[in-house]
């Protein structure tokens, strides 16, 4: 299973080494973070990542092998935006020569950079950014400047401090025209003394929620005053300026320039299942080792694990967890596949691909954010507790609901894709993920034949239905917006529609990536056993959850649908048996995990009971503050004593 979940046995190799070399240093020790105060904070993950790249360096990892450092090492830092953002828009963006000349030295780390496209006044309207990038002939040179409060740089991570360089994202202006947003690439420090350049105003935005995760983080602010870049570092793959004031267009869509962001959702969507996995592995084990009620003759009590209500909440958590890791696997390949294409001028799977990431990014992180929360409620009040690691994996993960795209602002996004796609069906065959809504009519015709609680342990009958149910609410919006005559209002008018018929689209692919999984690629029979006892747990639970819209269009009867749940609450007690095994599978270390109620070793009182001892206010008996704040109420005459 540990194969399975890794996607490979070198894949698996990889990361437990990795996984190893982090959890055995000392240098990466992260218990006593929630105790520091923020620039300790900084200080100490910038000492981190100085080691980590050492070790990079000095030990010839490989790329693969330094994202999985970097991921156990488990703290944001500006690295992040520099791997995953600054090189991957050179990269896509840039021309040849830009690359050649500044992908060594990213590569190196000679520079770090950052991405900084939002802005105070606007993160997700990015054609509404205000910062202008204005060229000037006479020196062959781009101006950049903040023309308002609101058009200050605003989130960017490593920005604050760290950052020599930026791929900043403004409005290009030739002689007084618009041409659209465009990235440059922008000086922000001095390489000698790390101090901003003239006319750049630089700092952090402050503290966010939570306090050891993403604290760690110098999210920043910026503001330019008339700052001169040469032309050559505008990003020219996509649209060139001469030097002579000429804007073209070249054959490459403008969409490339939003390019690093799907590269980023498509990672996004990869890692939902390691933050997901992580809380769902600490609440499993804590729900074993938990006892409440249920003494019988004096015997132990009962293992909360074992309450049907426990697992009704935890199982469809684990399901979705294997459920995400396979679909972010998929999503690797089809972002593997086009960009290959991409480089190769060829576009064509570009909109589906962005509609893959946008939507799968929103559907992954929301279920994951709420699963972590869950997970914390499963474990009682212990879970409120630091120690237990599901407060701040919380706070670190409950912003990927919002950076790189609004959850919502992307299901729109996967709603246009929807409604081009079926305006076009009379003489566009859909291919891929909207194959289906080539199949509408025995989609919108046939009902769910399904008569026993058994026949719904069939993936072709899960398949159609949640085909059936996507396609009718895709199709049911396309036929209403056609009644509107200006298409813009009408899908403002149904946006809530359009976004409800996108999450159904959604958790078709996720449905279906997991079914054709099954199908293909698990080592050992077991190991398969096991997986499609979880597949149907995450396909039942969604058809459970949602059962309104596959009422409401028609396709399943109440009678099918209560069939669907009878054969779930089954399947949980064939989960129960594996459940600890399934989540021992996901090779999670205890350094990893950082809690207390998930260790490997089950050990959790006695070392719930040490940690509490750690706390800075059990130094001593009597703290700073109580002879001075308590011990005068106490000794205080009262006035009110006879009241
Ligand atoms: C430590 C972190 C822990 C875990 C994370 C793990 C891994 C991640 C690793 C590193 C990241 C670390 C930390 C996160 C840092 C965060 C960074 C950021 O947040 S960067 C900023 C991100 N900003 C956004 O995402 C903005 C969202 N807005 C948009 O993308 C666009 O404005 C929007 C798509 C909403 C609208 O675009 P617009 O051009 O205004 O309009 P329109 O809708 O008309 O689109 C035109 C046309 O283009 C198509 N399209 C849009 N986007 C894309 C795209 N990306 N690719 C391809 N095509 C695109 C769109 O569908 C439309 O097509 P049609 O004309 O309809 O065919
Ligand atoms: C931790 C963190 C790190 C970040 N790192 C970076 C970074 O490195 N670089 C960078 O450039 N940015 C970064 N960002 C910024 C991030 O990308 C934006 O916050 C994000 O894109 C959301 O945009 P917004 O803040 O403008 O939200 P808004 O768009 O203002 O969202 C507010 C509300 O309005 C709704 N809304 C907005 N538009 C529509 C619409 N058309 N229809 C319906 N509803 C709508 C949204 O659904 C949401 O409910 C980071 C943000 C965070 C939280």
């Amino acid at each position: 299973m540990k194969v399975a979940w890794a996607g490979s046995r070198e894949a698996f190799q990889v990361s437990d080494r990795m996984a190893k070399l982090v959890a055995n240093d000392p240098v990466f020790e992260k218990f006593s973070k929630p105790m520091l105060g923020r620039k300790e904070l900084f200080k100490n993950t910038l000492r981190k990542a100085a080691y980590a790249w050492k070790l990079i360096n000095d030990l010839r990892l490989t790329e693969e092998e330094a994202k999985w450092l970097r991921h156990y090492i488990d703290e944001p830092n500006y690295t992040d935006l520099h791997w995953e953002m600054f090189v991957p828009a050179i990269e896509g963006q840039g021309t040849k020569e830009q690359k050649k000349k500044w992908l060594p030295l990213a590569q190196t780390m000679q520079i770090i950079g950052t991405y900084a496209q939002t802005e105070l006044g606007h993160g997700s309207n990015v054609q509404g950014l205000e910062t202008t990038a204005t060229f000037d002939r006479q020196t062959d040179e781009f101006v950049m400047h903040s023309p308002t409060l609101t058009s200050s740089k605003w989130w960017p991570g490593g920005m604050a401090k760290v950052a020599t360089h930026a791929i900043v994202y403004a409005r290009l202006i030739i002689d007084g025209l618009f041409h659209g947003v465009h990235g440059f690439i922008v000086q922000l420090r001095s390489l000698e003394d790390h101090s901003p350049l003239p006319g750049l105003t630089l700092g952090d935005i402050g503290m966010k929620f939570g306090h050891g995760t993403y604290n760690t983080m110098d999210n920043g602010v910026l503001r330019f005053d008339h700052v001169r870049i040469p032309r050559n570092q505008m990003l020219m793959r996509v649209s060139q300026v001469t030097k002579e004031g000429k804007y073209a267009q070249s054959d490459v869509p403008r969409q490339l320039l939003y390019g690093t962001m799907v590269s980023v959702r498509q990672t996004i969507v990869a890692d939902a299942s390691k933050a997901l996995s992580r809380a769902v592995c600490i609440a499993t084990r804590y729900s074993v080792v938990r006892r409440q009620f249920g003494s019988r003759n004096g015997g132990p009590e009962t293992q909360v694990i074992d309450y049907k209500t426990q697992q009704s909440r935890l199982f469809p958590l684990l399901a979705s967890a294997y459920a995400f890791r396979f679909v972010g696997e998929w999503l690797k390949s089809l972002y593997i596949d086009v960009k290959q294409r991409l480089e190769a001028n060829d576009f064509s799977t570009l909109p589906e691909t962005h509609a893959c990431t946008a939507g799968l990014k929103a559907l992954t992180t929301a279920a994951t954010a709420d699963g972590i929360e869950e997970c914390r409620k499963l474990c009682g009040g212990h879970g409120y507790l630091i120690s237990s690691g599901l407060p701040e994996l919380f706070a670190f993960y409950v912003p990927a609901c919002s950076y790189e795209g609004e959850n919502v602002v992307m299901m729109l996004q996967v709603a246009r894709f929807l409604v081009k796609t079926v305006s076009n069906l009379g003489y566009k065959q859909p291919v891929g993920t909207a194959a289906y809504l080539g199949r509408v009519t025995p989609l919108l015709q046939n009902n769910c034949a399904v008569q026993t609680a058994e026949d719904w342990l069939n993936p072709d009958a899960i398949l159609e239905a949640f085909e059936a149910r996507a396609a009718r609410m895709v199709i049911g919006c396309g036929e209403r917006l056609a009644m509107f005559e200006n298409p813009e209002e009408g899908f403002a008018e149904l946006s809530i529609d359009l976004v409800e018929a996108s999450l159904a689209h959604c958790q078709l692919i996720t449905v279906s990536v997991f079914i054709q999984k099954l199908n293909h690629e698990i080592p050992g029979n077991g190991v398969k056993r096991s997986l499609e006892v979880l597949c149907y747990v995450y396909a039942l639970f969604l058809l459970h959850k949602h059962q309104g819209d596959f009422l409401a269009t028609g396709y399943l009867t109440p009678k099918q649908a209560s069939l669907a749940n009878e054969q779930l609450r089954t399947l949980y007690s064939k989960v129960r048996p594996n459940a600890i095994a399934f989540v021992d599978s996901f090779n999670h270390m205890d350094h990893y995990l950082c809690s207390v109620l998930g260790r490997y070793d089950g050990n959790v009182y006695p070392k719930l009971y040490e940690a509490a001892w750690k706390d800075p206010l059990n130094d001593s008996d009597i703290v700073d503050g109580i002879q001075q704040y308590v011990q005068p109420i106490l000794k205080q005459k009262l006035h009110y004593a006879k009241l």
